[in-house]
């Protein structure tokens, strides 16, 4: 028998994500980093597939999904599940349009939903509408993203950007009637020609709903949140199959590429704390200093007296100011390679305890670990678990490490990781 749901992530914090709401609502999961070189050998419900494809050019992002879709079909997946951000990360190419309409055409199916909705985070969809707490997408912090600012909450119009098929929408009213009148909508939607609808969600109760009548679509492109709702199509009922992770051993220590209001918060509270933390200055970079190994010999002597932090996270004003220097794209790509630099040289240096802020920065840093595969273990606040994962460092027994998604967490979310960690 073959798995009953096979995922692609589109960055590696989403893949944790979304593999951590599988694994608390009752599946056995399996997380790859990249497309795995053989046959599936662990015997698991579900597959997570995580690519770094949110912000490559889109044709690459479709070929990269594409080929996870392959393996995930060898394998006997019933269900296809891409998962993309919660706040809808997006360029302005796409990529969740294109990657989309590649997976509908390839495997044959005339009609898809796409909701970011998660409650438990704080996202939900009214209308179309995506809110953030308590304000609309474009007013949370995420116009001002790096790599993908968001500019407009209403994301039938966004999805219709990027896509050619026609967007549509699954309103509240249809929601809140329960799956049969999902079902309806969905019969009405694909006679008026839609081929992709948004779908409304304010509650955990709302996604079960869709999600039971989302039970034989091929294709589901969705947050995390939705993963709540799909493991009861397959006869499996909620409670954590989070797996008992090794003892944690080593030194801890934090890497933070992330520019998102709640990082900026979290990193400013472990300063605060008085603990070591070093900057990363992009100009330096730039300039073409050796800042990672300049920051490692001043970091690595203070690891035995708990963690330090490694950041390049920084205000709106300060981000810009770099990207007009030298792009975004570059400068971003220019600050991952030092800080995935920085968290190998840290692990090679003694630490087993590591948290990754960002999502871009985690695929940078898991692909410099030279990790393929990672146990998902108990969860430290929503969305975020800590995970065992091997490296290809000589020696390296593995490491328990925790990629935090950029907006996740708590302002204490690094304090609170550690003191969990040392249960
Ligand atoms: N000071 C900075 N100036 C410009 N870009 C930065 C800075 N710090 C980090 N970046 C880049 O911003 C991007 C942040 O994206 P990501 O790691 O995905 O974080 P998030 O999870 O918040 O989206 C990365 O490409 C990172 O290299
Ligand atoms: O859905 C989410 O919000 C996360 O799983 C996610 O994808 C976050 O991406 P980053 O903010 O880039 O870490």
């Amino acid at each position: 028998m073959g798995i009953k749901l096979g995922c692609i992530a589109d960055d590696f914090t989403g893949a944790t994500d979304l593999a951590n709401n599988l694994v608390q609502a009752g599946m056995r999961v399996l997380q790859a980093m990249g497309v795995p070189p053989g046959p599936l050998s662990a015997d698991v419900d579900a597959v997570v597939i995580a690519l770094k494809s949110r912000t490559v050019p889109s044709a690459e992002a479709v070929e990269d999904s594409l080929a996870a879709l392959r393996w995930l079909q060898e394998q006997g997946a019933g269900q296809i599940y891409f998962k993309y951000c919660s706040t809808f990360d997006s360029t302005k190419d796409g990529n969740i349009g294109p990657v989309t309409e590649a997976l509908m055409d390839a495997l044959d199916t005339d009609f898809t939903v796409a909701t970011p909705a998660f409650p438990e985070n704080k996202r939900t969809v009214f209308k179309g509408y995506l809110f953030v707490g308590d304000v609309l997408l474009h007013e949370s912090g995420m116009q001002n993203h790096p790599l993908t600012p968001m500019t407009d909450p209403n994301l039938v119009r966004v999805m219709q950007s990027q896509c050619r098929r026609k967007v549509g929408l699954i309103d509240y009213s249809h929601v809140q009637q329960g799956p049969a009148a999902v079902r309806q909508r969905i019969a009405d939607l694909r006679r008026a020609g839609v081929g992709i609808a948004i779908v409304d969600a304010l509650t955990n109760h709302d996604l079960a709903s869709i999600g039971s009548a989302f039970k034989d679509m091929p294709l589901l492109t969705a947050g995390s949140g939705l993963a709540i709702g799909l493991p009861q199509n397959f006869g499996i009922s909620p409670g954590s199959q989070a797996a008992v992770l090794p003892a944690p051993g080593g030194a801890r220590a934090v890497v933070s590429g992330s520019c998102s209001v709640m990082t900026n918060a979290q990193v400013a509270a472990f300063i605060k704390s008085g603990r070591p933390a070093f900057a990363v200055d992009p100009a330096r970079v730039a300039a073409g200093e050796d800042v990672a190994n300049g920051i490692l010999s001043q970091a690595l002597p203070l690891l035995d007296g708990g963690p330090v932090l490694v950041y390049s996270t920084a205000d709106p004003g300060s981000v810009k100011a770099v990207q007009e220097k030298l792009g975004a794209a570059q400068a971003g790509a220019m600050i991952e390679h030092v800080i995935a630099a920085i968290a190998r040289g840290l692990v090679e240096g003694g630490v087993g305890q590591l948290i990754v802020a960002g999502g871009e920065t985690s695929g940078a840093c898991v692909q410099a670990l030279g990790i393929s595969q990672m146990q998902i273990g108990a969860q430290i606040d929503p969305g975020v678990p800590w995970c065992h994962a091997h490296t290809d460092i000589p020696g390296n027994q593995g490491i328990h490490i925790a990629l935090k998604s950029g907006n996740f967490g708590g302002e204490d979310f690094f304090e609170k990781a550690f003191a969990a960690s040392a249960l």
